[in-house]
């Protein structure tokens, strides 16, 4: 397995980029195991392939860093965004990408040729209970479903921006034991495809601190699509205006919530690292 790559991260939460009209992969969820390991790989959060599309600029795959492919990642189709730009796959600042999820259109925001932001229309956020099934949830619902892990009680706001999320609000997220807690919700029964895991504080209606354990990767330090599912939810639950930062671990995001086409947008920064060769050779012995 040998292929170049791109390091980029968005907020700190990293990704391998790789080239799929240059570099060949055989295997994506073995690969994705390989590079995303901290010791052994290159070091990641997930591993993302930019594709052809028959129906959009590029096709965007994103494998976890446990292999499991997601239907969405809003922190990487910033760094896609820049990344097919600056490297000429495209002359357009507004891209459209395929994407499980659906269609992603990230934009790059340029004042006087500098990079100001990347904004990405997010899609329309879906009330989870359309998605999957809510076992012994109101079907009228996704706002504060009782959710019961190990004697403590949780109610939950279930929100799918392509992939899903479970958002709890708490006074102090500091201290929500995230390691501990995570991936017992991740892995509920509520959630037959697992869960991405969002424990929201409310500083004010335009500005939520987030942290997140990521299905399929752990903490991270940002989660664009969580970002997002917080907004909805917090939204949803009368606990925030339609426009918030939302404050991650690794910094900033602002959402938005149009009233105009129900579409979410993220606007945020890109950060390419470095570039390299993958070079992982079968074990000698
Ligand atoms: N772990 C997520 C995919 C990455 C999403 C996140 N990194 C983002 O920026 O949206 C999932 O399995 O749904």
């Amino acid at each position: 397995m040998q292929f170049k790559f791109t390091k980029w991260h968005g907020l700190g939460n990293d990704f391998v980029i790789v080239n799929g009209f240059s570099e060949t992969i055989d295997d994506f969820q073995a690969a994705a195991i390989e590079v995303c390991d901290r010791h052994l790989g290159i070091g990641a959060d997930g591993l993302v392939l930019v594709l052809p599309s028959a129906t959009a600029d590029f096709k965007m795959r994103i494998f976890n860093s446990d292999g499991s492919e997601a239907e969405m990642c809003g922190n990487v189709t910033r760094c896609v965004a820049r990344y097919v730009y600056e490297t000429g796959l495209t002359a357009n600042t507004r891209i459209t990408i395929e994407t499980e999820a659906g269609l992603i259109i990230p934009e790059l925001v340029l004042e006087q040729g500098e990079l100001k932001t990347v904004k990405v229309d997010m899609g329309e956020p879906r009330l989870q209970r359309k998605d999957i099934p809510l076992l012994g949830a109101a079907e009228d619902q996704a706002v504060n479903i009782p959710l019961t892990v190990e004697n403590e009680r949780f109610l939950v706001t279930c929100v799918s921006m392509g992939n899903p999320h479970c958002v709890i609000f708490v006074d102090d997220v500091d201290l929500v034991d995230l390691a501990a807690i995570g991936p017992k919700i991740e892995t509920h029964e509520l959630f037959p495809r697992k869960t991405n895991v969002e424990f929201v504080q409310i500083r004010d209606q335009a500005r939520l601190r987030m942290r997140v354990w990521e299905r399929g990767a752990g903490i991270t330090l940002a989660c664009g699509t969580g970002a997002c599912a917080t907004l909805a939810a917090a939204v949803l639950n009368s606990k925030a205006g339609r426009q918030a930062v939302i404050e991650l671990d690794g910094g900033e995001l602002f959402v938005e919530w149009s009233s105009k086409d129900n579409h979410i947008y993220m606007s945020g920064p890109a950060t390419e690292v470095f570039r390299g060769e993958f070079l992982k050779k079968p074990a000698r012995c």
